[in-house]
């Protein structure tokens, strides 16, 4: 069979959409070859049938694949790009799901009529729950766009943006925003262990009310802010409980500036 996927780095973000690949029967086993300098990543991504590599000299010559996806570090991907150059302005389409780096820099590096596809993926793309957005370039032939978009159905919602500069506001949206309800999952179980209940309790308390409320809000056809009324009864605990997180706009405006302070990384990444 030949590879139809090359993918570079296979850490978190890399591991979580090949495993989805693969998972959903998108895409064979022997049509991925996962190049990745760790040794530990490199035997987790072969158990799951891909061909591996140390690095991008170990992929056969003459291999043209349809994708390369980047799933490195923004601090090394203009030398990792550099590595797959001979398949630079060619049949071969770059997929990267790196923060900030620009579709410029990478036809910078791989010529100007390389088609690029830039992604913006999030860790629940590891259970299919993932958001994906992508932006290409203008070199991307309609029947690869639907390939591609087929592969990041398999990890979850997929949407798309004209404008590459939103880019920075997905990634900050979007892309790190699991971490913002991970943290909020923590911050819950560390304020029920405190309002008296066992550590255990806790956590399962505060886990299971925010992928409850989650998917009560993607599944409802009410706005989240009428689902927010329907559980706070007049002068009842709910009201006592938001006048402390909406007071004078006080989490709003915290997320505000959380998503503000991504979104300008994001930006200071593509430099
Ligand atoms: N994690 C997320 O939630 C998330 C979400 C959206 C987008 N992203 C983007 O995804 C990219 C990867 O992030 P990550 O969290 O998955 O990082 P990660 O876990 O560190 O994975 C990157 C992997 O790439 C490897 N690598 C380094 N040089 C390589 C090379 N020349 N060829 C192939 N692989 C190489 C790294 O190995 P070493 O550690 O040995 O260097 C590492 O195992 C980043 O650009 C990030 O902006 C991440
Ligand atoms: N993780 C990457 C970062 O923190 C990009 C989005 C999520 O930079």
């Amino acid at each position: 069979m030949t590879v139809k996927v090359v993918l570079a780095g296979c850490g978190n973000m890399g591991y979580a959409m090949l495993a989805g690949w693969l998972k959903s029967g998108r895409l064979q086993p022997a049509e991925t070859f996962v190049i990745e300098p760790n040794e530990e990543l490199r035997a987790r991504a072969q158990k799951l049938g891909s061909a591996v590599g140390g690095d991008a000299s170990d992929i056969p010559a003459g291999t043209t694949p349809k994708l390369v996806v980047l799933a490195v570090k923004p601090q090394v991907i203009r030398d990792v790009t550099a590595a797959y150059k001979n398949l630079g302005d060619g049949e071969t389409t770059f997929v990267s799901v790196a923060a900030g780096t620009p579709i410029a820099t990478f036809e910078e590096i791989l010529g100007s009529k390389t088609p690029i596809i830039r992604v913006m993926p999030n860790t629940p793309a590891a259970i299919g729950k993932g958001m994906m957005v992508s932006c290409a370039n203008g070199n991307v032939s309609t029947e690869t766009s639907a390939f591609v978009e087929k592969l990041l159905a398999a990890s979850g919602a997929v949407a798309t943006v004209d404008d590459e500069r939103q880019m920075d506001a997905v990634t900050a949206v979007s892309g790190s925003g699991p971490a913002y309800i991970f943290h909020f999952i923590e911050c819950l179980t560390a304020a029920a262990e405190q309002a008296g209940l066992p550590k255990e309790t806790a956590k399962l308390l505060a886990m299971q009310t925010v992928y409850g409320a989650a998917s009560l809000a993607a599944e409802s056809d009410e706005e989240p802010g009428t689902l927010r009324q329907q559980v706070t009864s007049p002068k009842g605990t709910t009201a006592a409980a938001l006048a402390v997180l909406m007071g004078n706009d006080r989490l709003k405006t915290l997320v505000g500036e959380a998503v503000e302070a991504a979104r300008r990384r994001s930006i200071e990444l593509g430099k």
